[in-house]
């Protein structure tokens, strides 16, 4: 059986004393699982007082060896500090052995590998200190050494071999009992079984490689902030933490020389299914940053970004300057040292080249190597700029967002600004300056502006003009308490309709703007709606408006639908359709399409969400039914009250979706979707309430001719009375995946019998519910309970939109 693990990496920062220790083994027995693996640095500043003590053993007096004593007694403190005496006696004496073992490596010939070796000795302490704290908290764990599986040749920034790796690793995890195992952290070895250290940031992506080894589904990097903020929190205070950010566009922000995240850590997710998240081991509550996979939304900037100190390195071509310059550019990205941002000045025939100064020397080397090839004649090296960026996709196609950035730097001397092909990232490089002033003014800019939500509302029947006018209400307070501007940017009825961008409220909207509905035109117009973001309200029962869901998640709309169509058609397209939804970080929300506003999918994802087992789901989910069979007693012709349903806006557009047990079917397979069960509409039974004879009628024919119903319900109605029984519509389905729709005679005690007209009732029979299921109970239709449940939909997506 497969092992679903995540993996949780602590730096250094994370474990710099005892009381850091404490906090990382709490957030360990908190936030991880059995058979997770914990990645860990060396403990504070111990990797600097290796590297300290290795150059002071080049010396001829005693340094080196005090500098070791007092490594090994702060080592030593933590180990009394934080073990009780029988387990700290142990690893005091194992330090006491690896004390030695260091002082006879710095008394020998030191090269890179026995200093390396001595390096590694910060992360196994470590892991080891840290394995033992958590046992020692009744929480099962073991530590492993990384050099046993991870496998890298020495360069300046060595690569882990994944395909040597991953065998090494599965052996080593299956040797070991099925516990928590703390990893050392950027540590490996050569194919001579010599020490490599990972270099230079070298800590987080040996977590993000070790997670992609192991098929882990999340990295979680635990340092000292709660992750990405739109601009850097120690110079923008307004900055707010981003709580998802796509992983192009991290990576984007780490190559223009954000320190906050390496591009190192984020390449092992390429090849992985991992996301990755940010959160700080001081404070956990405060929030995190997540970074998946998905594509990213094309909104613009998400971050205002900055590197203090910029170098430019300016070639000058002899001929034939944009091939070459492109082609050296090229070669330098091959090379690993693109440039930040560039630009090319054809006149000149010069190329201007941003660098971080620590990675000049680097890229002169490269530009040497390749001049000649390339026609350079001339290469100057120029200091004192700084640079300035927008991050986030498509933030060179918003045109407010690129307008706010060229007036931020009217007043400054500024040597070029440049797009990235990708449109990622908007850059600009100045003389240096004190950027702070800069970076707060367009953060204040950009982001004090309220987010836009365009809605378009395809429906304006019982249930959309009742939403219309709830909208209405409600507008100006869900906008106050979002922080957001709410635009009706479409209506529609099934023929007509127009689509207006101009912030039309619903009282001044007019019909007379309609125009047929063709939908390339309405689609191509949503496409390129001037807003955040955009969602499409389908308050039909259109099956033929549910197939452009898929076009809607394409284009990153979200969805509110209180159509069923989608959420009961075939697996493989509600499958399609989910994750459709998922990939674009678009919401499709459902709530009413079952029980009208009743909590019913919530709770069952609530219950699934918490560990409950779902046994299984039965009820009265049809509001047409409950009312026509709670009132039916005989006296009133069935034909009859199913007219008063009509006319309440109880019942569907066509009644016969009500009584053929069609919707009920719909709405029992979205739940057990909702519950994890995987199936059709056909694998639910089905028992229509309608003849042949009605079935193929139109609706106004069916309406003129339903009164053929009323002899077969009046029989089924005394039948169920002799026995002393009434009848009800019921729907039930089991965890695996028995399921059935039909009228049924229940006692008259039964809980399903005594509802008020038009209620549904729900019963989940569940692992913690088991003797006495759990019953949602309420109006399961009706106008204002479901545009209320369109609106509570509303208010989800206003929350995730802000
Ligand atoms: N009536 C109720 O209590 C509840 C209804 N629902 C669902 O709400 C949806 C709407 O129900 P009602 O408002 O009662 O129906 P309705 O028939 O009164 O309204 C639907 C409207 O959608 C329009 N329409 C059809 N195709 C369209 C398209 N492609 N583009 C634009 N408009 C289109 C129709 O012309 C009609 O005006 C249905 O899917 C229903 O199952 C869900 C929960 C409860
Ligand atoms: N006709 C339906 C309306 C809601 O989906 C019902 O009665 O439940």
């Amino acid at each position: 059986m497969s092992v679903t693990r995540h993996v949780h990496k602590f730096g250094g920062s994370s474990l710099a004393d005892a009381d850091c220790f404490k906090r990382v083994a709490a957030i360990v027995q908190e936030h991880s699982q059995k058979q997770d693996l914990i990645v860990v640095s060396a403990a504070g500043k111990t990797t600097n007082r290796l590297l300290n003590i290795i150059e002071l053993a080049k010396q001829a007096d005693n340094a080196a060896a005090e500098a070791l004593a007092a490594l090994i007694d702060f080592q030593s403190k933590l180990v009394t500090d934080l073990l009780s005496e029988a387990p700290a006696q142990l690893i005091l004496s194992e330090l006491d052995n690896e004390h030695r073992q260091i002082a006879a490596v710095l008394e020998g010939e030191l090269d890179v590998f026995n200093g390396n070796e001595v390096l590694s000795f910060g992360e196994r302490w470590s892991a080891r200190l840290l394995a033992a704290l958590l046992c020692e908290r009744d929480c099962q764990a073991d530590w492993l050494d990384s050099r046993q599986f991870f496998k890298a040749e020495y360069a300046t920034q060595p690569q882990v071999d994944a395909e040597q790796s991953a065998p090494l690793l599965a052996k080593c995890l299956a040797e070991k009992a099925a516990c928590r195992i703390v990893v050392t952290g950027f540590i490996c070895s050569d194919s001579q079984q010599r020490t490599v250290t990972l270099g230079r940031n070298g800590s987080d992506y040996s977590a993000t490689e070790l997670a992609a080894l192991a098929d882990a589904v999340s990295t979680t990097i635990w340092s000292d902030v709660a992750g990405i903020y739109s601009a850097d929190p120690r110079l923008v205070k307004e900055a707010f933490l981003l709580e998802n950010l796509a992983l192009s566009e991290a990576y984007e922000l780490s190559r223009i020389g954000s320190s906050v995240l390496h591009a190192r850590t984020l390449e092992p997710l390429a090849r992985s299914r991992q996301k990755v998240s940010l959160r700080c081991s001081y404070a956990p509550a405060s929030g995190q940053t997540v970074i998946h996979r998905k594509a990213a939304k094309s909104n613009g900037a998400k971050i205002v970004s900055s590197v203090d100190d910029i170098v430019l390195l300016e070639l000058s071509f002899q001929q034939d300057f944009l091939n070459n310059a492109n082609a050296l550019l090229a070669r330098l990205g091959e090379h690993q040292m693109a440039p930040i941002t560039r630009h090319k000045h054809a006149e000149s025939a010069s190329l201007r080249m941003a660098y971080t100064p620590e990675r000049v020397a680097e890229a002169l080397t490269i530009i040497d190597q390749f001049a000649a090839e390339f026609a350079v004649t001339e290469v100057a090296k120029k200091q004192g700029y700084s640079l300035l960026a927008l991050v986030g996709a498509g933030v060179s196609e918003q045109p407010r967002q690129c307008y706010l950035f060229f007036q931020q730097l009217a007043e400054q001397a500024l040597e070029f600004i440049h797009s990235s092909e990708d449109k990622l990232s908007l850059c600009a490089v100045v003389r240096r300056v004190t950027l702070d002033p800069l970076l707060i003014a367009l953060h204040q800019q950009l982001f004090k502006q309220k987010r836009r939500l365009g809605l378009v509302v395809f429906g304006k029947g019982n249930i959309g003009s009742q939403w219309l006018q709830l909208f209405s209400q409600q507008q100006a307070k869900l906008e106050q308490q979002h922080q957001l501007e709410l635009h009706l940017a479409g209506v529609f009825s099934s023929q007509a309709g127009h689509i207006d961008f101009s912030g039309v409220s619903v009282e001044q909207w007019s019909e007379q703007g309609d125009t047929p509905l063709i939908w390339p035109e309405v689609m191509d117009k949503l496409k390129h709606h001037p807003y955040d973001e955009l969602a499409i309200l389908d308050i039909t029962a259109s099956e033929s408006l549910s197939a452009y869901y898929a076009e809607f998640a394409r284009h990153g709309f979200h969805l509110i639908t209180a159509n069923k169509h989608a959420g009961a058609s075939a697996q493989a397209n509600y499958a399609a359709l989910q994750q459709a939804f998922s990939d674009h970080s678009s919401l499709w929300l459902s709530n009413a399409t079952v029980g009208a506003g009743l909590p019913v999918q919530k709770s069952i994802q609530d219950l699934l969400d918490s560990g409950d087992q779902i046994h299984s789901i039965s009820g009265i989910f049809s509001g047409t039914l409950s009312w026509l069979f709670q009132q039916y007693d005989g006296s009133v012709p069935f034909s009859e009250l199913l007219n008063d349903a009509l006319n309440q806006g109880l019942t569907e557009p066509d009644p016969r979706e009500d009584l053929s047990g069609n919707d009920v079917q719909r709405k029992l397979l979205i739940l057990a979707r909702e519950a994890g069960l995987t199936m059709d509409l056909q694998d639910i039974q089905l028992r229509s309430l309608v003849p042949d004879s009605l079935a193929q009628l139109t609706v106004d024919e069916f309406l003129d001719a339903m009164s053929e119903l009323d002899e077969p319900m009046l029989q089924a109605y005394k039948d169920a009375q002799r026995q002393g029984k009434v009848i009800r519509f019921l729907a039930r389905v089991d965890h695996q995946g028995q399921a059935e729709v039909r009228l049924t005679s229940v006692s008259e005690h039964h809980p399903f019998a005594n509802l008020k007209p038009c209620d549904n009732v729900f019963a989940i029979e569940s692992a913690w519910y088991k003797q006495n299921p759990l019953l949602i109970q309420g109006p399961g239709a009706g106008r204002e309970v479901t545009a209320g449940a369109i609106q509570a939909d509303l208010v989800t997506l206003c929350k995730y939109v802000r």
